[in-house]
């Protein structure tokens, strides 16, 4: 890949996939020429409950994805490593993630990481019964088959 390839970081935990994940990965990869995917250790998720899968397989599904050229796990402390060792041209939150761009433009910024911000728009389902969510296919797993 050439040194004007404008990489882009996309990043969540990605726990039992569907096509949301698809959807924000390939809007992700829209935006540049090489897009790296950071998967989120267990123990930092902390805003929900945590993943039922394995930091690794999660990382594994992730990469076999068509739009992801690399996916790797995480740093477990300090958020900002990876993105130091991508140096990334664009992070792109999810559509739904609870970081807002001031504050990580600001932390960016303070640490010489000269990147943009942006933010994914959300997909709706498309026909009934179509679920878009982990924790909405972990309900229904736990109503269906419990
Ligand atoms: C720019 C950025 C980089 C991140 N890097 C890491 C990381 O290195 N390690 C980690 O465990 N979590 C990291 N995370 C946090 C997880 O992705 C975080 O849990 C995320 O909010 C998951 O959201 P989701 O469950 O909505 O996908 C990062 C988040 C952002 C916004
Ligand atoms: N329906 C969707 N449309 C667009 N992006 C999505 C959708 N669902 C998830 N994403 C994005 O995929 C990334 C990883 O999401 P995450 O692993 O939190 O899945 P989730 O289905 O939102 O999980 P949960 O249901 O537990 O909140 C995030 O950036 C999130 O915004």
């Amino acid at each position: 890949m050439s040194d004007d390839a404008t990489t882009v970081i996309a990043q969540g935990t990605f726990d039992v996939l569907h096509p949301g994940h698809l959807h924000y990965l390939r809007e992700a990869a829209a935006m540049g020429d090489v897009l790296h995917v950071i998967i989120a250790r267990r123990e930092n998720v902390t805003h929900k409950q945590q993943p039922v899968l394995a930091d690794r397989q999660r990382r594994d599904m992730i990469a076999a994805l068509d739009p992801v050229d690399s996916a790797l796990l995480g740093d477990r402390e300090d958020i900002f490593v990876p993105i130091e060792r991508i140096d990334p041209d664009v992070i792109v939150l999810g559509h739904d993630q609870h970081h807002d761009e001031a504050g990580i433009e600001h932390a960016l910024t303070e640490r010489g990481i000269d990147c943009a911000v942006a933010r994914a728009s959300g997909r709706e389902p498309e026909f009934d019964d179509e679920l878009l969510s982990t924790g909405r296919i972990i309900e229904r797993i736990c109503e269906q088959r419990c």
